[in-house]
Parts: structure tokens; sequence; C-alpha cells
């Protein structure tokens, strides 16, 4: 006999649960999808379309979408959280009273907490107590999945039931899932390119190239990695698709809207049009705030992160940045094999000689 389907939940009626949503029915699951507005809810249900994320994306018809909660997660054994950082906590709250120890949960929401620096995963654990807690993040633009041109993602839990239930779930001739047990270092990538992206966009504003392109990517998985290490976390994972690989598709594409908020910030436009004018989330906005600010305490070089916050909220001109950021120290290209100490050490030595 065959076995039943598997009841997938996702929660969030935004561009990638809705893709997600999309999948998971493609694969054969039973799927359900909460949305806060129900009459958005109805019209997915009677037109198989999201026109507000999503519009030129034929969602599978037997995604049904209801705005109910606790109809919604009934009998659930997948639940996928696809809401933005600045309301998750929220939306698991109210979720909890019909979520057991018995189900997945993952977070597929690439941002940060402020309040104690946390990824969405530490607050699906803190919500839940539960057991079955895993990460969803790699190179995942929404509008390609609806597409389904073909990309991968990583699932990241150190259980491996969450693991491989993730894998069956979405795992599909246009998705690939790989697997991670490093959950915090998947989910610390997915947070830390959204500030490069921007950065990227800025970059192709003044009309920089494909070299400044490659720098910036490339010293941006530099200070991941500084970060991370300091954090304890282990950057090896930044080698990754949540890392490196999610990196590249978001500071060249313009679908991101980390990128598209950089874009517009270089032609020029104050930080509020620009957010204003995506109308979705730019979760870099926030998160390089947060970063910055924790660099800051915990004497982690950041130049790049430094950079891009000087000028989304001081006010500093993106090209006069691109200067000063040019002119900043020399250092060691990979750190993990010359310390930025000995190259900073050898210029100190070079010079007193001079004296
Ligand atoms: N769109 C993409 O290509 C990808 C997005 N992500 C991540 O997924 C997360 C969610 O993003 P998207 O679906 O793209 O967002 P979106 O901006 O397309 O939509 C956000 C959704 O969240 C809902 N929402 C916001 N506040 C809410 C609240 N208080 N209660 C209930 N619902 C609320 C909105 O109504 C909307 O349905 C983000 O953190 C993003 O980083 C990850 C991979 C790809
Ligand atoms: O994370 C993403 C692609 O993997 C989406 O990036 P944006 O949130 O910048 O659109």
């Amino acid at each position: 006999m065959s076995e039943p389907p598997m009841r997938v939940v996702v929660l969030g009626g935004g561009s990638f649960g809705t893709a997600l949503a999309s999948i998971a029915a493609d694969n054969g699951a039973e799927v359900r999808q909460w949305l806060r507005d129900p009459e958005l809810a109805d019209q997915i249900n009677r037109e198989h379309c999201n026109p507000r994320y999503l519009p030129d994306f034929a969602i599978n018809p037997a995604v049904r979408a209801l705005s109910d909660m606790q109809a919604v997660l009934a009998g659930a054994d997948l639940v996928l959280v696809a809401i933005p950082s600045q309301a998750f906590r929220e939306v698991v709250r109210q979720a909890r009273p019909w979520l057991n120890p018995d189900q997945i949960l993952a977070s597929t929401t690439k941002g940060i907490q402020e309040e104690g620096f946390k990824l969405m995963s530490q607050i699906l654990e803190e919500e839940t107590g539960f057991a079955h807690i895993g990460v969803i993040s790699g190179p995942n633009l929404a509008t390609e999945i609806a597409q389904k041109q073909l990309t991968a993602t990583v699932v990241a839990s150190d259980d491996p039931l969450t693991r491989t239930r993730v894998q069956q779930a979405l795992g599909c001739d246009y998705f690939r899932v790989y697997a991670s047990n490093d959950r915090y270092g998947v989910e610390l990538g997915g947070a830390l390119k959204n500030i490069y992206a921007i950065a990227a966009g800025m970059a192709a504003a003044l009309g920089m190239g494909e070299n400044t392109r490659s720098m910036l990517m490339t010293r941006a998985l530099a200070e991941m990695g500084r970060f991370a290490v300091s954090l304890g976390a282990n950057p090896m994972t930044f080698l990754g698709l949540a890392g490196v690989g999610d990196l590249i598709v978001t500071c060249s594409s313009r679908l991101s809207r980390n990128y598209r908020v950089g874009f517009a910030l270089g032609e020029g436009k104050p930080l509020d049009e620009a957010v204003a004018a995506l109308g979705q989330v730019a979760e870099g906005v926030n998160t390089v705030r947060l970063v910055r600010d924790k660099a800051h305490r915990a004497g982690v070089y950041m130049p790049l992160a430094e950079g891009l916050y000087q000028v989304l909220f001081e006010g500093v001109p993106v090209r006069e940045m691109a200067h000063m950021l040019m002119r900043g120290e020399q250092s060691s290209d990979v750190e993990f094999l010359l310390s930025r100490e000995d190259v900073q050490q050898a210029h100190r030595r070079v010079e007193a000689r001079r004296k």
C-alpha cells in the first residue's frame, strides 16, 4: 500500500512561501498555505494566482490557501515558516497552540531578530521547545523557482528526520535539496548575504564593472567568514549553496529585492523611498544595522558592512564610501592561510625600517 501524501503547511503568503507551496504540491504533498488576508486567500483558491507577490505565476491548484491558523495546521506533518523576520515570532506565537512536537518545523526566512541577535530557527526553538527544527536556505529567487528554473537549496538541522522529511517534501526535478547539519551557519549565511547584495546593487547603479562585483562578492565572503568565526560558527558552511551560492545570485540579480534597494540607493534615492518602492521585504536593510553593531561590539573588522551602514544610516555618499573602502588597509586575501595580523605586522616592520 502506498504511503499517504505528506501534509505540508506554509505560513506566509509572500513570494517565497507561494513558490514553496507550489513545489510541495508539484511533489504530491497535500499543501495548505496560511495568509493573514482572507480576500487574498480566496483569490488564490479561485484563480490559483497570487497577484500581490507573484503575479505571473500559476500556482499548483492543489494548494489550498486559508487565513484560519487552526484549520491550516490541523494534521500537518511539515510546517514551513516563510514570514519576514520582523513578524516571525508574532506569527509563530499565533501558530503555537496548534503545533505539536511530532511535526517538523523549518524556517525559510533570511533575517535576524534585533533582541538577542536571534536567528529564526532559534525563535522556533524558543517558542515551541520542539526537537524537529530546521532551516532552508540557498540560491532561491522566488520568481525563478516559480518558473521552474533549475536550482537547489540546503536543509540544515542536527535532526536527521527533519533533513530527510524536507528533502522528501521539496526535492524534485527542478529543485534539489542538499543536507547540512550546521543549522546556525546555513541560517547565518542566508542573512548575511543580503547585506552585500545591497552593496552590489549600488555598485551596479554607479556603472561599476564585473571585476568590481567579483571583488565585492569575494571580500564579502571573507567578511562573512570573519564574522562567523567570531560567533563560534564554522565558516566552511559558507563554501556551500547557502553561503557562496546564495551570495552569487543575490549580488548578481535584479530579481533580488536587496539588490534592487541597493540599486535605487546608488541612483541617489533616499532609503525610505527605495524601500517603499519595493513594496516587499528587503531583510538586508535591518540586518546591516544589527551586524554592524554586533561587529563593533565584538571588535570584528567588517569594512563593507560598516561602509554600507554609513551610507544607509549616516548619509555618506556611495561614491565617497567606495573611495574610502578602496583606500582602506591592504589586507590578506585568504585569512585562513595568512592572517590579517601577519600582513599588518609586515607593513609595520617595513615602515619602521624606512624611518
Ligand atoms: N522571495 C524570495 O526570493 C526569497 C525569500 N526568502 C526569505 O523568505 C522570507 C519571506 O519572504 P517573502 O515570501 O519573499 O516575502 P514577501 O515580502 O514576498 O511577503 C511577505 C509575506 O509575509 C506576510 N506578513 C508580513 N507581516 C506579517 C504578519 N505580521 N503576519 C502575517 N503575515 C505577515 C505578508 O503579508 C506577505 O504575505 C524573507 O525573510 C526572505 O528573506 C528566502 C528565499 C527566497
Ligand atoms: O534570498 C534570496 C535568494 O536566494 C532572495 O533575495 P531577496 O530577499 O534579496 O530577494
